[in-house]
């Protein structure tokens, strides 16, 4: 497998399927926001999502769930106001697509329209085929989303490894090929065994991006503040940090504290 790096000034849907077909695998982060998306998009990542887990690491929700279409939108478009080179999909938050395929596509347009974004994401397969067909068919591009779905946590109540039976690996698998004959242009694979994501990776032609899926698909996603050590109560095994930012920025914070307390700060520099 060639590991040649083409350089993509802009990348686009197309340009994620000739990745997998190159053997060129897929970076993907979260940001919610344009200072962070600033610095993500001048990285080279190449896929910026803009998750739901703004939920969970912007507002403090214990959930997904609580996070509205109105403050997806808001997120997106701050994040697309820093982006030059990345492909910017938008989760669509849970209640804006599962009622009826109309109601879906009118939450796709809304977010394409208002914040700029390039594509969305949603999560599930057979259950939203309709939605996802009717949001395709105006030609928005659709990532999907298999394996653990937390929009749908209060179903299975715990966030453990999902497709260990045989039966859900088999409709894994089904609900990928079928995502992909509707036209999905990608797919995440949540926390799911490596050898099944591998297998779903082969059967399929466009990306399969993981998190917590091993190494044998063709893209990986995390969420930034776990990447940088921002979070500290989240622990999953596929997490890999590369910063405590944490720890460092209540460092500098503190220190910032005990120079205004001392009068240290300002200095006669600092001043007029
Ligand atoms: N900060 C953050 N990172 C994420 O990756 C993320 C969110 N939030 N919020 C939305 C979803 C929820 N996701 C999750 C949630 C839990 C596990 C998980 O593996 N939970 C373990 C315990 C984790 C621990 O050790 O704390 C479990 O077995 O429940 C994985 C992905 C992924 N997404
Ligand atoms: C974890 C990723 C895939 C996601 O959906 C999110 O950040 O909302
Ligand atoms: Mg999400």
């Amino acid at each position: 497998m060639s590991t040649a790096k083409k350089e993509y000034k802009r990348v686009t849907v197309k340009s994620l399927v000739d990745m997998k077909k190159n053997g060129e695998k897929i970076s993907m982060l979260t940001a919610y926001d344009y200072s962070m998306a600033k610095i993500v998009d001048a990285a080279n990542v190449d896929v910026i999502l803009v998750g739901d887990s703004a939920s969970n690491v912007m507002a403090g929700h214990e959930t997904t769930l609580p996070i509205t279409l109105d403050q997806m939108i808001y997120h997106a478009s701050s994040v697309i106001r820093a982006v030059n080179r990345a492909l910017v999909v938008v989760d669509i938050p849970f209640g804006s697509y599962q009622s009826d395929p109309k109601e879906a596509l009118r939450s796709a347009i809304r977010i394409m329209k208002e914040s700029g974004a390039h594509a969305v994401k949603v999560e599930g397969g057979q259950e939203i085929k309709e939605s996802v067909k009717r949001i395709l068919n105006a030609g928005i591009p659709v990532m999907g989303h298999l394996g653990l779905t937390p929009q749908s946590i209060y179903k299975f109540g715990t966030y453990t490894v999902r497709a260990k039976e045989e039966d859900e690996a088999s409709k894994l698998i089904a609900d990928a090929k079928l995502l992909e004959k509707m036209g999905c242009f990608s797919i995440v694979l949540e926390k799911i065994p490596a050898k099944l994501a591998k297998e779903v990776a082969e059967s399929v032609s466009i990306p399969i991006i993981g998190i917590g899926a091993g190494n044998g698909v063709d893209g990986q996603v995390l969420v930034i503040h776990d990447l940088l050590g921002i979070t500290q109560e989240f622990n999953p095994r596929f997490l890999r940090r590369y910063l405590n930012l944490y720890e460092e920025m209540g460092n500098a914070i503190s220190k910032y504290v005990d120079d205004v307390k001392t009068r240290d700060f300002p200095s006669d520099e600092e001043q007029y």
